[in-house]
């Protein structure tokens, strides 16, 4: 017989814990369902493992900053602090105690196992039924995707899960995909003594982004010895007595491990929602402002396709919550939707782009201006590669987009997101004051090229 409930969440991923939890707290009857971790791919295989990669690989790079600013510093790489600190601090060893714990103090039950759904407000998970009274929160994330090259199925390549969970830094590797997780994992094992070849299928680094920041990246990655091919397509993997070789055209590189890194599926297939009359065939799932896709089932996080990140995916989260319990509030709004690509130097962008602004037919000017040319830029000497762009909409005179790309780009990116997401007039953001000397003056440079 089905148990009835207020709520079941499907996949707890940062935002359908999140929802979860709150709905629990404020007294609705919650099952999460999970098949995996709770918390899903950011804490255990994702942001925060990568992350702590990205922290131990910049402390290298300042340290050999130190000849020529202070004098010498003598460091020996040891992968080991990191691959612990992922075990002891970030996973629990991939054990998701603590959160279930969390969620069950705030009044939730889990359920483990794969959820579908068998029609209006019935959930299935195992042989257990569900009814489901109040909604359906589907936050069932991405599943790394495999591209169809010759030969790389039969091949033990890593993807993310795989290589977060190195003892080692291998002493090669080549990366298929140069977004963000092929960027942040080729530059974090680089810095720890992995020769590093990066393949990427479109004609620049992060192609979503601006050109420039694929340029940006591409000459610091060559400063440090990270081989980059961009516009190259691979056609052929092969792995023998421990060793992977790719070809592309007549290139062919060698190397001990293989990252996959090429972008993820959702996993939206397998949920049954044609029960409930959605169509799952797209990458995404359509949802209206308050994340709902029929009466009573929402999705959250990744599936929605309006950007795959862990702050998108909680924000989502938190207007589930306020819908399903009445509160009102505003709808999702994504003019403003903020990312970082944590390189060093790191890449922050929030908005449009200006090719996305000119194809929407905005009147856009743009400008840049180079961090190194700025006084804290110029302070800073090693390691200050970067620049601001904006991109503004002179008709109604406000940013619908900018770029943050630099030391801490993704903190100076914080008043940029907040004047595309305000809609700040240009005039006010000339008027206002930048602490000197700041890497985030460049905006008031950039401001005046407009
Ligand atoms: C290497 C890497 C680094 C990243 N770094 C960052 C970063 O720095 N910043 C950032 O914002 N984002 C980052 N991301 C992206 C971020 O991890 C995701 O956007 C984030 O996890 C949100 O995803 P989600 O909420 O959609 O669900 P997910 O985190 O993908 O979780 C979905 C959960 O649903 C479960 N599930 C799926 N189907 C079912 C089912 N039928 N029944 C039961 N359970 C199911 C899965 O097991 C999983 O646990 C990174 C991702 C990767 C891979
Ligand atoms: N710092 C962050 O916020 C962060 C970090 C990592 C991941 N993420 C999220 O995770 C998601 C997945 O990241 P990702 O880097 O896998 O995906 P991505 O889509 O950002 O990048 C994948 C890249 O692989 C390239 N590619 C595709 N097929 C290829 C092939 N056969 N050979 C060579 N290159 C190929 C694509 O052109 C693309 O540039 C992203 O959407 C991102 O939002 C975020």
């Amino acid at each position: 017989m089905a148990e009835q409930v207020d709520v079941v969440v499907v996949g707890m991923g940062p935002g359908g814990e999140s929802a979860a939890a709150e709905l629990a707290r404020a007294g609705l009857s919650v099952i999460g369902v999970e098949r995996r971790l709770v918390g899903g791919e950011c804490p255990y295989y994702g942001c925060v493992p990568t992350k702590m990669m990205v922290r131990a690989a910049d402390a290298l790079a300042e340290a050999g900053r130190v000849a020529g600013l202070a004098g010498a510093a003598d460091v020996s790489p040891d992968f080991a602090p990191v691959a612990q600190r992922i075990r002891g601090e970030a996973t629990d060893d991939w054990n998701d105690q603590v959160a279930v714990d969390r969620f069950e103090d705030a009044g939730g039950r889990l359920v483990r196992g794969e959820a579908v759904i068998t029609g209006p407000g019935a959930v299935r998970v195992g042989d257990r039924d569900f009814t489901v009274v109040k909604a359906i929160i589907l936050n069932t994330g991405t599943e790394p995707a495999v591209p169809p090259v010759a030969g790389l199925a039969d091949t033990p390549y890593w993807t993310n899960r795989d290589a977060v969970a190195a003892t080692e830094a291998p002493e090669s590797l080549i990366v298929l995909g140069g977004g963000a997780i092929g960027l942040e994992l080729a530059q974090a094992f680089s810095r720890f003594g992995t020769r590093v070849a990066v393949f990427e299928a479109a004609d620049r680094l992060l192609p979503l982004e601006e050109p420039e920041s694929g340029e940006l990246v591409a000459k610091v990655f060559a400063a440090e010895g990270i081989e980059v091919n961009t516009g190259t397509a691979v056609e052929s993997v092969a792995y023998d007595a421990g060793r992977f070789t790719v070809k592309a055209g007549p290139l062919e590189v060698d190397a001990e491990r293989l990252l996959v890194a090429t972008g993820r599926r959702p996993n939206i297939a397998n949920l049954g929602l044609d029960a409930v009359g959605v169509d799952a065939s797209g990458r995404s799932l359509d949802a209206d402002e308050h994340l709902r896709l029929t009466d009573g089932v929402y999705a959250i996080g990744d599936i929605v396709g309006e950007g795959a990140f862990t702050h998108m995916s909680m924000y989502q989260a938190k207007i589930v919550a306020d819908h399903v319990l009445g509160r009102g509030g505003p709808g999702a709004e994504y003019h403003a939707v903020p990312r970082v690509t944590f390189t060093d130097p790191e890449v922050g962008a929030v908005g449009l782009t200006e090719r996305q602004a000119r194809d929407q037919g905005i009147a856009v000017a743009t400008s840049v201006s180079e961090i190194p040319n700025s006084s804290r830029g110029w302070i800073h000497k090693a390691g200050n590669d970067g620049f601001v762009k904006l991109v503004a909409d002179t008709d109604r005179g406000v940013l619908v987009g900018a770029t943050a790309a630099g030391p801490a780009g993704g903190e100076v990116l914080s008043m940029l997101t907040l004047a595309v997401h305000e809609r700040t007039p240009l005039d006010r953001l000339r008027r206002m004051i930048y602490a000197y000397p700041t890497f985030h003056r460049a905006v008031e440079d950039a401001l005046s090229r407009l």
